[in-house]
């Protein structure tokens, strides 16, 4: 592929995968992320995100961002991110994440977030 359209199949060094739906003309797109870790004792289900790319018809290496609202807890993740190719035309997604928990008090809202990156490649 010429550009980096985030539709498709992709994993992450966790093991997580999401897959991305079509890309509208406005950039929006939906899918669904089944994470391969969380620190809840809670079980792993399939969550839906929703995000937006730069379009393509301007950008090579877009940036981009989406949302996962876990359907097993009730915390939020925002991944922020842009896609690399390199000259082969492998896609890479470097992208950095918030995750929110539901804290029960105002007094708990400092240690609420956790930050991290994540690195995601194409699952053929
Ligand atoms: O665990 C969760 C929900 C699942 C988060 C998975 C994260 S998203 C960033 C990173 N990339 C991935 O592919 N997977 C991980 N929520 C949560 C965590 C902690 C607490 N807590 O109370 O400590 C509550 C809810």
């Amino acid at each position: 592929a010429r550009k980096c359209v985030l539709s498709g199949l992709w994993k992450n060094e966790l093991g997580s995968n999401m897959t991305i739906s079509a890309v509208n003309t406005d950039g929006g797109f939906t899918g669904l992320y089944h994470t391969a870790v969380t620190a809840t004792d809670k079980h792993i289900r399939v969550s839906p995100l929703k995000g937006s790319q730069k379009p393509t018809n301007q950008r090579k290496q877009p940036t981009f961002g989406f949302t996962v609202s876990w359907t097993f807890s009730n915390s939020m993740t925002v991944f922020v991110g842009q896609c690399f190719m390199d000259d082969k035309g492998k896609e890479t997604l470097k992208t950095m994440w918030l995750l929110r928990e539901e804290v029960s008090s105002p007094g708990a809202d400092w240690k609420a977030t956790r930050v991290g990156t994540n690195i995601f490649t194409r699952i053929k």
